[in-house]
């Protein structure tokens, strides 16, 4: 080989290199389907059968118990038959197999054995799902699509929050109108405030009642208060604020009777009161009692109208979005009973495994062990619940505070009014005047 010969071929080797490295960060999708794609789909025919095999995927022809003498002994399946597979299918991040199911075979091994596929694909994450009955879809994807999320976009409409993206690249929104309560949890530092801060920017501009409750001296929500209806900053302040909430809820459960409406959103438009949705940072400083009968009664009162307002509020306008570290029993057992009238969940990077399994254990067990293991360095990551029972990993669009104080003061004078909210504060304030 010449010198030439060789310096064009290392100045094609550069070439593909740089070539290839743009390729990856500019156009991560054809790098996948012309790079990523066929290596993938080698090392998932190449290895299915012996992965099937390590993972109990497999059926045997032969009984696995078996007569020696008189003894009926238990070993290893004697021909382990693989359920077939098909040709693994590109999909933009990553790829999909469908497998189909011995008679017998049911989805529960192939959910068990999905980490293990995706260690031995070198896939980032294996979901599981079916279909249809005698089929299982493997769906793979081949890196985490939330390191760097693209923008996602979803049609506005009332009481809508478009949050971020969901990993398979669609939407995350909150809907409050197909599901009137949330609870979103995590450790600090994962993720909560921005959230509630893309909340609020989401909400600000469309006509809806917000108000904050946020016991920690209104440190977090006190940046939005230019647009919120009220904000109570202390448990006194909230128990008021809630108290005035549960009676707005009863004028509007009687106006609802009087109209044979089964809900506001069956009244006329003109008669239709505002939306409500509550805010609240930190759930367990509403539940903490220093043990005084005072504290004791104060707290007791805050759990049972915020239990009043999660059964009944739904169809009446008057919507909580919650937010804690922890949401277990030892705050009391009127945050369990909370919690189970809380349907829309939002699980980020938790301390502890028993907070993942107490926000999204009763829904979906599936879901708590990838909230688990979303890391320190994953901020806004989180899991969410779905409309149809589903869950996604998801992660929110980044918000500073600033810009969401923006919003809340470019559109402070949508804040509509609530008399008994306002009347409920001032009374507090004459009360400590007296
Ligand atoms: N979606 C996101 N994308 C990128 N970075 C994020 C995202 N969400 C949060 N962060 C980063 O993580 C940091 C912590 O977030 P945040 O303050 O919202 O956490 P937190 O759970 O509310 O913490 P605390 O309980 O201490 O208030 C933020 O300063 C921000 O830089």
């Amino acid at each position: 080989m010449g010198p030439n010969t060789l310096a064009l071929l290392l100045a094609v080797l550069a070439w593909v290199l740089v070539a290839g490295n743009y390729m990856r960060e500019r156009h991560p999708v054809s790098f996948w389907y012309l790079t990523g794609y066929p290596v993938a789909v080698v090392r998932v025919m190449g290895s299915w059968r012996k992965v099937a095999l390590i993972n109990d995927l497999t059926v045997s022809r032969r009984p696995a118990r078996g007569l020696v003498g008189d003894l009926v002994v238990k070993g290893q399946a004697l021909r382990p038959v693989t359920p077939r597979i098909s040709f693994p299918r590109a999909t933009r991040t990553g790829l999909s197999v469908e497998v189909r199911l011995h008679p017998g075979q049911t989805p529960a091994p192939f959910i068990a054995a999905a980490d293990a596929l995706a260690h031995a694909w070198r896939m980032h994450a294996v979901r599981v799902s079916s279909p249809e009955r005698g089929i299982v879809r493997l769906v793979a994807t081949a890196s985490d699509p939330l390191e760097r999320p693209g923008v996602a976009s979803a049609p506005a409409a009332l009481l809508s929050a478009l949050l971020g993206v969901l990993e398979s690249g669609g939407a995350w929104v909150m809907n409050l109108r197909t599901e009137p309560h949330w609870l979103i949890t995590g450790a600090t530092r994962s993720g909560k405030s921005t959230l509630l801060a893309r909340l609020i920017t989401q909400l600000a501009p469309q006509p809806v009642v917000l108000v904050g409750i946020d016991c920690k001296g209104g440190m977090e929500l006190g940046l939005f208060g230019s647009r919120l209806t009220a904000l109570a900053t202390c448990r006194r302040e909230a128990a008021a604020v809630l108290g005035a909430l549960v009676v707005e809820m009863q004028d509007r459960m009687h106006i609802c009777r009087e109209a044979g409406a089964r809900s506001i959103w069956e009244l006329p438009e003109k008669q239709q009161p505002p939306p409500v949705v509550v805010i609240i940072d930190e759930l367990a400083e509403l539940y903490l009692s220093n043990g005084t009968r005072g504290d004791r009664a104060e707290a007791e009162q805050c759990s049972t109208y915020l239990l009043r307002l999660a059964q009944l509020g739904g169809a009446l306008g008057l919507h909580l979005v919650v937010a804690g570290q922890r949401v277990g029993s030892e705050l009391g057992s009127g945050v369990t009973a909370l919690r189970a009238q809380l349907g829309g969940r939002i699980c980020h990077r938790v301390n502890d495994p028993g907070t993942a399994e107490m926000t999204l254990g009763d829904l979906n067990k599936d879901s708590v062990a990838v909230a688990q293991s979303i890391s320190a360095e994953e901020k806004g990551v989180a899991v969410c619940t779905g409309t149809d029972g589903g869950w996604d990993r998801a992660r929110s669009h980044f918000t500073r505070p600033e810009e969401a104080k923006e919003a809340a003061v470019k559109y402070a004078d949508l804040a509509p009014e609530l008399p008994g909210l306002a009347r409920a504060l001032e009374s507090l304030d004459t009360e400590a005047g007296a």
